[in-house]
């Protein structure tokens, strides 16, 4: 049976709702995004398939650039692959630019996503003053609200600390951050890499403060650090104990046999990412299925 969000009762990303004598009680917290991504990356493989509905990719799978094909695309995409990824990652810009039709797409895509067992990384960069990061989290990270997802990733390019209402946000729910470090672009190193007041990158200090909101977390931390597949090396100490979100897979020219080396001792907690990769097999499901397939086997065979 559907609860009011449209994603059945009991199922893995809805636990059951409270009865009127557990709501007088004291809750229990709920399971922590950490542990519930260690599972799913156990269970079904560590990878992630980005939602990316580009003009291109629409048109390549003969569908308009409009409501309608996004609307098509991104369904199919979610009945394909959310019974068997690990986490899906729906990026925001693209339904934003078809306006409240397109944002009321991406809200169907998470409650479906999650209903079929994909754990949901919306992927919509957020960044602000405390005040306004507070109104960003009640979007993402309150259970309840329409965009309500298992992750969200955050930038921290106006001080970790600005990002606070989101952390505390997401702890409340079970749900996850994951932090831009060292991003996937070549662009990013002139701010990630530059040297900040205590003598360190400030990639580093990013990874640090990580580090700390994870300390002592089992199986896994639930705030995660993004740093690309793309690196060739990350001269960073990636010790955080949370995910480590591996974006640049495929189009931007990253293999799962990089990962190792940008990784290092790391590697175990890396959820590779990847979109176009995939989702140019589309738009046939069982094509974007064998291609999400190849790309668990491969990552299967380098990391173990
Ligand atoms: O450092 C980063 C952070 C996020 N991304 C996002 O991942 C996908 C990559 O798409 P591909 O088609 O696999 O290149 C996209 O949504 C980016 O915004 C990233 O690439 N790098």
């Amino acid at each position: 049976m559907n609860s009011p969000t449209g994603i059945p009762a009991n199922s893995p990303a809805n636990p059951p709702a409270t009865s009127p004598a557990e709501a007088a009680s004291p809750q229990p917290s709920p399971e922590p995004f950490g542990a519930r991504l260690r599972r799913a990356m156990d269970d079904r493989g560590p990878l992630c398939v980005g939602i990316d509905p580009h003009a291109s990719l629409l048109a390549s799978w003969g569908l308009d650039d409009d409501v309608a094909g996004l609307e098509r695309f991104t369904r199919t995409v979610v009945d394909a692959l959310a019974d068997r990824v690990a986490v899906l990652k729906p990026q925001s810009a693209f339904f934003e630019r078809f306006g409240s039709r397109g944002v009321a797409v991406l809200e169907r895509a998470i409650a479906d996503a999650r209903s079929a067992g994909a754990l949901v990384l919306t992927d919509a960069k957020r960044g602000d003053i405390g005040s306004t990061m507070a109104a960003y989290a009640a979007a993402y990270l309150e259970p309840g609200s329409p965009l309500f997802s298992d992750a969200l990733t955050v930038s921290p390019y106006l001080g970790f600390g600005s990002l606070r209402p989101a952390l505390d946000a997401a702890r409340a729910a079970g749900a996850g951050v994951f932090v831009l470090a060292l991003t996937s672009n070549p662009e990013g190193a002139e701010v990630q890499r530059a040297t900040a007041a205590g003598g360190a990158a400030v990639a580093q200090t990013v990874l640090d403060h990580i580090a700390r909101e994870n300390a002592g977390a089992e199986p896994l931390g639930s705030v995660g650090a993004v740093v690309g597949a793309t690196l060739g090396r990350a001269d960073a100490d990636l010790a955080v104990n949370g995910p480590l979100l591996a974006p640049g897979l495929g189009a931007q020219g990253a293999t799962a046999e990089d990962l190792p080396g940008v990784f290092g001792d790391a590697v175990r907690n890396v959820l590779p990412s990847i979109s176009r990769g995939v989702l140019g097999h589309g738009p046939s499901p069982r094509a974007l299925r064998e291609a999400a397939e190849r790309e668990t086997g491969r990552l299967a065979e380098v990391l173990g």
